[in-house]
This record gives structure tokens, sequence and C-alpha cells, in this order.
């Protein structure tokens, strides 16, 4: 059976690449610590992140469904209908969790399946909180339809034992204290993934576990970027990082570099991104209608003028209608539905 050495793996990933980064992520973390940002800004781009987050993990996937529909499906103003209504509903219910109570769940087996059980709340079909029944893989839809194995996880019968030597080798690792829990969370997400505990939700879990782990460890700009949204942008980067760390894992011969490099990658593109949101936003010197255009622009699908009212609630009326038609003018936005049903979009074909 595979066994779990975060130590020796560990001293392998210090290389100048990898330790830059994380000096990056340490930096950004300092500065952008929640006592320095404004609280208003901060629940403004939460909401935003949540709506993305639900939306790109499930989309990866191949879930999905209509922006309208998704959007109220977060903010729970309807029951989900469809089955990846239903998965898309226990995406958001375990994102909510992690959220919220990160501090209360430890990374263990157990925990993992209480997860895994609310994510297929709503789903009804058995798989939810328990671990895979019959053997499976990671398959790869060809474009001629046929299927190629991508990677053959962990047998059915032993996935069990394996989670849970996963789950103690971490958390030793992590008690040890100097090994940087930026480097063990992506070894971690990598064995977790090759093990593939479950029938299904294998890919979903790993990005609400990695979004847990970041957040017990005080890196909680997933809360405010999204995370997932990073991933989905860069499917290619990371389902290539994650083909070649896996090479010969069963052997323990794997080189977890390119996942971790990957990783990191994003959650520095995620933390730059926060400091660029951060600065417009604050910024007394940027005018009101780029502030417009920028809420606009990061906003998922539609957006009505109240809602973009109710986020710069400084901003006249008058003022957000004079810069809607300004952006209509110029074909920077589309107009949807009229009367007071109208809404926006960003015109990202001129992108
Ligand atoms: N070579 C690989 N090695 C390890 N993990 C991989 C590899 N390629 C893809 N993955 C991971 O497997 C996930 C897809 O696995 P699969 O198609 O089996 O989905 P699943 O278990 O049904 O769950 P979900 O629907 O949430 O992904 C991807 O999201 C990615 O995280």
């Amino acid at each position: 059976m595979r066994s779990f050495d975060f130590e020796k793996e560990y001293s392998k990933l210090l290389t100048p690449d990898i330790v830059s980064y994380i000096a990056q992520i340490h930096e950004y973390r300092g500065r952008y610590s929640a006592d320095n940002v404004q609280k208003e800004l901060l629940s403004e781009l939460l909401e935003i992140a949540r709506i993305q987050s639900t939306e790109a993990s499930n989309r990866i996937e191949g879930i999905i469904t209509t922006d309208d529909r998704l959007k109220k499906i977060v903010r729970e103003k309807t029951l989900p209908k469809t089955r990846s209504e239903k998965e898309i509903a226990g995406y958001r219910d375990v994102l909510a969790t992690i959220h919220e109570n990160y501090e209360y769940i430890p990374v263990s087996s157990n925990m993992i399946l209480q997860l895994h059980r609310d994510l297929y709340k709503f789903s009804g079909n058995g798989y939810g909180g328990n671990f895979k029944s019959v053997d499976n893989v990671i398959a790869e839809e060809l474009p001629d339809g046929t299927k190629r194995v991508r990677f053959q996880p962990v047998p059915a019968w032993e996935t069990a034992e394996t989670v849970n030597d996963l789950c103690n080798a971490f958390k030793d690792a992590v008690n040890k204290q100097f090994m940087d829990i930026l480097l063990l969370l992506p070894m971690f997400i990598l064995d977790f993934l090759c093990i593939h505990p479950f029938n299904d939700g294998n890919g979903r879990m790993s990005r609400l576990l990695t979004l847990l782990i970041l957040y017990k460890s005080e890196y909680y700009v997933g809360q405010y970027i999204s995370i997932e949204r990073l991933i989905s942008d860069t499917k290619e980067n990371y389902y290539e990082a994650l083909q070649e760390s896996s090479w010969e894992w069963h052997e323990g011969r794997n080189d977890y570099a390119p996942f971790v490099k990957y990783m990191l990658g994003v959650i520095v593109a995620a933390y730059r991104e926060f400091a660029d949101r951060v600065e417009i936003l604050t910024d007394k010197t940027i005018s009101k209608s780029d502030r417009i255009e920028d809420i606009i622009r990061n906003s998922y699908g539609r957006i009505t003028k109240a809602e973009i009212a109710a986020q710069c609630p400084e901003i006249s009326q008058t003022t957000i209608q004079r810069t809607l038609n300004e952006l209509l003018k110029n074909n920077q936005i589309i107009k949807i539905g009229g009367g007071r049903y109208t809404s926006y979009v960003w015109n990202r074909e001129n992108e």
C-alpha cells in the first residue's frame, strides 16, 4: 500500500522558484490581513467569489445551469431542480460550511466523509458520505468520443485505510511546524486525487479541501477571489500538472513539483487580483465611471442597475445611468431585457 512521507518529499521541493512563490504569498498575507481592508469591500468581494467558486468548480466537471438559475441557487432564492442543480446546491452548502466553520473542521477521514455527504445531500444517489464501492479510473474523453485512462487510482478495498494514513501523515507534518503549509497543501491534494476515494465528486472535494486548508492556515484570499475560477480558467495547465505529478505515484516515485508550482501560481494570481480589486474599489482618484465599469466587468453574468447601486452606494443613480449609456454606446456592455427587468452584461467579444 502507498505510504506518505511529507518530510522526505518536502526538502526536494525547496527550489528557488518555489521558494520565491512562497515568499510572495507570505508577503501578500501580511499586507492584506482582514484588519487592513474595509469590511464593506470584503463583503462585496465575498458575494462575487461565492457565486464564481460554485459555478467554476462545477463547470470543470461539466455540471452546469443557466447564469440566472446559478445566482438564484447560490443566494438560496430557489430550490434546485435538475441533477446538476442539486450538485451545485450541495457545493454551495459545503462551501458555506467551510467559510463559516473552518477553524472547527479537522482534516480527517471522518470530516472528509461528512463534507462529501453534504455535497450530495440534495442528490439522493447514495454516493454521498461513502468511499467508493468499486474501483474507478480518471478518464479523459477524446474529441472522437473514445475514452483514455489518465490515471488508475487506489483500488476500492484499500481506499479507507489509505485516506486515513494520508490524513494522519498530513497532521503529523503540520504539527512538526517547520514545514510550510503552502507546500504540504498541494502535496496532500495531489495524494487525495491519486487515491480518488469517491465514486463521484473527487475533483470538487479536492478544491473544497484546498480552501479549507488555506483558511485554517490564515490564507483567506479564496473567500474574496475565487480560486476555483482561476483553476477553471487554466484547466489545461491544471490537468497537465496533475498528470506530470501523478506519474509513478503508486511506486512513491512521483514528482510533486509540477502540481506544487501550479497551485502556488494560482494562489499568487488570486492575491494579485485581490490587490488590484482592492485598489480599484478604494482608490478615490479612480473615477466613478471606471468603478462602475469595473463592477460590471467583474460580476458574474448579468447585473441590474439596482445591483450596481448596492455595490457603490456613494454613486448617484444619475451617474450610474449616464455611465451605462456611455458603455452601451461604446459597445462595452450589452443590454438584456427591458423595463424593470433590464440587466447588463460585459461584452467579452471586445477582449
Ligand atoms: N492525472 C491525474 N492525476 C490525479 N488527478 C487528476 C488527474 N487528472 C485529473 N485529475 C483530477 O480528477 C478530477 C476529475 O476526476 P473525475 O472525472 O473522476 O471526477 P469525479 O470523481 O467524478 O468528481 P468530480 O465530478 O468532482 O470531479 C479533476 O477535477 C482533477 O482534479
